[in-house]
């Protein structure tokens, strides 16, 4: 990990720059298998299938009996505490309903919204390098709660054209209505455009690789919604002398062994630090099984000393993390001016981990600095609200004016027109004897 010690303000951008790759042949590859999908279906997903993912698949839809089988080889450890997560997913996604209220903008005019399930969803389940059944959760879950009416998930198979039996399991927990065994590019054409088998879809969800976020992004410019880029992931931690290096190290580490193109950040106030976390991230890489990705992704991480913690937040909001962990003595403090995260961690006890997995918050979250315009998946990102509005007669006359003016003014005459007709009608049956009501 590359150490920086108090860099000038002018550096700031090259020294908080992403991994990069060159994204002109990847967004140009991506295109390319995107039109296939849409012009040729299940047999261009096939084709891609043994192309990436070295298999070749008869039946891309995971059955019912692939999902019983999967069931009874999760062992009843992981079922609990797969069950705990969920639980703590449902209690913190469900409390993000809100009753909308109806608001009566001036005499006679009611306004109101109601929140309506997004019919159709698609979610992506990474599953190249490790088997995500957490994103399953965290993907399913609020799907589940918003009552969404037909949910499909895709996710990559193993070289045996199976999937892992916890995201089979997971899914099962969710909700989710039928299963593909498609990743990458192909899958989110799949879900984008529909084939023979797999259905089109309205919005699709969840991270994944280059290929992966790049297929989104593509697809959102004019065929189906998505919910962010939420590429390689990344970590920030802000530590001062009060900080515990082997926790700090711990955490670097639990972002960087996702894969080769995550990064770590640590910004510490005191140079002190910095030998004990480098010495702590050694020991603990070498445990871990992981260690090529981790190492690799260490090659893009930084470890920044800076003077102050007010500058610790200038630079962690130019760099908007999709995870920040916040161990100093006053957290709260810091934390009161971060603007630009995707989650964050505080205090010495809340890894990042707690959030991947079982406290309840969403782990699919805005990377490569798009925590500045996006937050992470949550319940409204599964709904759309959809506006209501009902005028009395007295209410319209109230506003007819402004409404003659401005369309006249904008020189729309039939818009005006449409306030006009409705003017001194004698009062409509339903107002004479009833109240308004929703
Ligand atoms: N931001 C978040 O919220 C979040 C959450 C979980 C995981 N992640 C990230 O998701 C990513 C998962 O990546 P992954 O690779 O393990 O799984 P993945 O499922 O995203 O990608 C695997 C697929 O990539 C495609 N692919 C591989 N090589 C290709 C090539 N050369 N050309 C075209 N397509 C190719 C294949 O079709 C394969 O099925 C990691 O970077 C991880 O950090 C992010
Ligand atoms: N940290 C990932 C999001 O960037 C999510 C995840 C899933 N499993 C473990 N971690
Ligand atoms: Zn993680």
């Amino acid at each position: 990990m590359q150490v920086i010690k108090y860099p000038s303000r002018e550096d700031w951008a090259t020294i908080l720059a992403r991994p990069t790759f060159d994204s002109t042949s990847l967004f140009d590859t991506v295109q390319k298998v995107l039109d296939d999908v849409r012009s040729h279906g299940d047999n261009a997903v096939k084709k891609y299938t043994e192309q990436f993912d070295k298999v070749t698949l008869d039946n891309i839809e995971v059955s019912k009996e692939e999902i019983a089988e999967a069931e009874k080889l999760v062992s009843t450890d992981l079922k609990q505490a797969i069950e705990m997560a969920r639980r703590n997913i449902w209690k913190f996604h469900s409390e993000q309903q809100h009753d909308l209220p109806e608001i009566q903008t001036s005499p006679g005019v009611y306004c109101w919204q109601k929140a309506i399930a997004i019919q159709k969803v698609g979610l992506y389940v990474p599953g190249g390098t490790a088997p995500l059944f957490s994103t399953v959760l965290m993907l399913g879950i609020p799907a589940q709660i918003a009552e969404c009416n037909e949910v499909v998930l895709c996710t990559p198979p193993n070289k045996e054209g199976k999937i892992h039996p916890a995201v089979l399991y997971a899914a099962k927990v969710a909700g989710v209505h039928r299963i593909f065994k498609i990743g990458g590019t192909q899958a989110i054409a799949a879900m984008a455009y529909g084939t023979e088998s797999v259905p089109k879809v309205y919005k699709i969800f969840g991270p994944g690789n280059q290929y992966v976020t790049a297929a989104k992004q593509l697809v959102s410019l004019k065929d189906v919604a998505i919910d962010m880029p939420a590429g390689p992931s990344e970590v920030e931690v802000i530590i001062d002398e009060t900080a515990n290096p082997a926790f700090v190290a711990a955490d670097l580490l639990s972002q960087a062994e996702h894969g080769v193109d995550s990064q770590s950040i640590l910004i510490t106030v005191s140079e002190r630090q910095v030998e004990p976390v480098l010495e702590q991230i050694e020991l603990q890489l070498e445990q871990l099984p992981r260690k090529e990705f981790a190492r690799k992704a260490l090659e893009n991480s930084k470890i920044i000393v800076l003077k102050t913690l007010e500058e610790a937040v200038e630079m962690t909001n130019e760099y908007a993390p999709e995870h920040l962990i916040i161990s100093t003595r006053y957290y709260m403090g810091v934390a009161a001016n971060i603007i630009n995260a995707g989650s964050v961690f505080l205090g010495n006890y809340t890894p990042e981990s707690a959030g991947d997995y079982a406290s309840g918050t969403n782990h699919t979250l805005p990377t490569n600095g798009y925590a500045k315009a996006y937050n992470g998946v949550n319940l409204d990102s599964y709904v759309r609200k959809v506006t209501f509005q009902q005028i009395t007669q007295e209410g319209l006359t109230n506003l007819s004016n402004a409404i003659i003016l401005m369309a006249e003014n904008e020189e729309l005459m039939a818009h005006s027109n449409a306030v006009k007709v409705r003017l001194n009608e004698e009062k409509p049956v339903e107002e004479r004897y009833s109240s308004h009501r929703r």
